[in-house]
Order: structure tokens, then C-alpha cells, then sequence
């Protein structure tokens, strides 16, 4: 949460910020086919990734969710998804989460490590049961099962008082045939104060129906749009434009928990061809 005398962020700060993100994180807005990744100079997909892909069972038999579509953005495509998940399901997915609660990590040149100034939370990889499994296809079907599009196995996060992850993309290298086409930011527990997803650069609309969802007055100080943390709630975007331009719009960053505790899940939704 910010006051009139000491914002959260500057606007100096966050283009200083951006332009660093900018280079750091392969020159999102760059067609990915001139970051590497031609058909004849394939970058071979690490293991790692590839088994962290996944598909839920052909077989499968889900509940119908009705969730509401607020749609905030065409250029980028921003969704907010109210009741994305049930009470139920969010307290699931906390539930499977214990015991499984880690420090969580950025990669800083290559190595992962620890750093409370960028992220300061914990995470959880949640196991893929009947529920999971279940959540991941509403994901695939909000998204009209695209082709060759497969889910990242789902984490959740756990932050308390300071706990935050500041400014960055959702992807960290992108190619022409492989790269993070989409994320869900979901709320599973949002008792707290602050901990809304920040986006600088997109524009708060005018219509006071959006304080719903999110942040104004006050709480609104921080640049661009804070999106609220609703419990069962989700925000939705497009990280990339057909061309494979990553939008340089959908920069963010997780606010600062104030009180209380926000527990969240990623959803993020992979493109890989040939698999
Ligand atoms: O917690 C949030 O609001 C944002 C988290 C986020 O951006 C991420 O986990 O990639
Ligand atoms: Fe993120």
C-alpha cells in the first residue's frame, strides 16, 4: 500500500526498471524469431521444461464453474476472471500445498537464487490430482485449446507482511517454436491487505464498476493498474501477439502484502511445437 508521500514507485524508477527488464529478459516486443530458435538453429528444449509440461487426462470428469469475464484489455488480451475457482477449490489447493512450502527464487544471470528485493515469498509444486487436473483444463478451455499448447505443472505461492515480487515478465526466453504463451494469475486466499498484481503500463479504465477489481483511490496510487486480490478470482493475459512479439504492456509486479497473508497460483500455459 503507498501514501501521497512516499508511492511505491516512481515513474523514473519504473522506466529505469523496464529498460533493464527490457534487455534482461530477451527484448520482449522482438519477433522471437530474431531471439533465436529458427527452424534450422532449433534451441533444444531443456528436459527440465519438457517434464514440466503437461495435459490433463483425456478421460477426465470436471464439475461446471461459473465464473464472471470482466474484459479489461484487448491489445494486450487482460481478462479478469471473478470466481475463476470456487471457495472449495482454492482451499484444496492451499491444502495440498502444505508441507511442500519453499523459499522462492529468481534467477540472477543464470544462477537461481534466494533475493528478498525481487521476490520474497514461498512456493509450492502442487501434485495433479482429480481437482488440479480439473483446473488446468479450464484453463485450456477459456483459451479454446489452442494447438500444441500444453500447462506448466501448477505452482502455488505463499506470501506474508512484506512479501512481494517486484517488476517482471513472465517469460525469461522465448523462441519460435516454445515459449510461456500465457499466464493466470489466480487469488487463492487474499486475507490480507495490499499483495494486488501491479500492471504499469496498462491504463486504469474510467468506469467506477472496475473498483471492484480493481485498486482505486488511495490504494490506486502505484502506476498504471493494480488488480485486487479476490479470493477464487483470476487475472488473465496474453504474453505474446501471433507474431510471437512478447507485449512489453504486460510488465508486472506482486504489491506488497501489508497484513495478513495472500496465497496465489500460476497458471502458465505453454507453446511447444513438435512434441
Ligand atoms: O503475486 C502476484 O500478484 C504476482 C505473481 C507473479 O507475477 C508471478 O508469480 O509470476
Ligand atoms: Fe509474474
Amino acid at each position: 500500500m503507498a501514501d501521497q508521500g512516499s508511492r511505491w514507485r516512481t515513474t523514473i524508477e519504473i522506466a529505469a526498471i523496464s529498460a533493464v527488464l527490457y534487455l534482461v529478459l530477451g527484448a520482449p516486443g522482438f519477433p522471437s524469431s530474431l531471439l533465436g530458435g529458427s527452424s534450422e538453429h532449433r534451441i533444444p528444449q531443456s528436459r527440465a521444461k519438457t517434464e514440466s509440461l503437461v495435459y490433463p487426462s483425456p478421460g477426465l470428469q470436471c464439475g461446471s464453474q461459473s465464473y464472471n469475464v470482466h474484459i479489461f484489455s484487448a491489445s494486450p488480451l487482460v481478462i479478469y476472471i471473478d470466481d475463476f475457482l470456487n471457495q472449495e477449490e482454492a482451499d484444496h489447493l492451499i491444502d495440498i500445498s502444505r508441507d511442500k512450502w519453499q523459499i522462492s527464487t529468481v534467477f540472477n544471470n543464470g544462477v537461481e537464487e534466494r533475493d528478498d528485493s525481487v521476490r520474497k515469498s514461498e512456493k509450492a509444486l502442487i501434485d495433479r490430482d482429480t481437482t488440479v487436473q480439473c483446473i488446468e483444463q479450464r484453463a485450456l478451455s477459456i483459451q479454446g485449446w489452442p494447438q500444441e499448447t500444453f500447462i506448466e505443472r501448477l505452482w502455488t505461492q505463499r506470501y506474508n507482511v512484506s512479501g512481494h515480487y517486484s517488476l517482471h515478465y513472465d517469460w525469461a526466453s522465448a523462441s519460435k517454436d516454445s515459449r510461456r504463451v500465457s499466464t493466470f494469475m489466480v487469488y487463492l486466499e487474499a486475507d490480507c491487505g495490499g499483495g494486488g498484481t501491479n500492471f504499469p503500463m496498462l491504463q486504469a479504465p474510467e468506469d467506477v464498476k472496475w473498483c471492484d477489481f480493481i485498486e482505486c483511490g488511495q490504494q490506486g496510487d502505484a502506476e498504471g493498474v493494480t488488480f485486487k486480490a479476490r479470493k477464487g478470482a483470476a487475472v488473465f493475459w496474453m504474453n505474446f501477439d501471433a507474431d510471437g512479439r512478447g507485449y512489453k504492456e504486460t510488465i508486472h509486479a506482486g504489491m506488497p502484502v501489508t497484513k495478513g497473508t495472500k496465497v496465489g497460483l500460476n497458471i502458465w500455459s505453454w507453446y511447444q511445437a513438435g512434441l
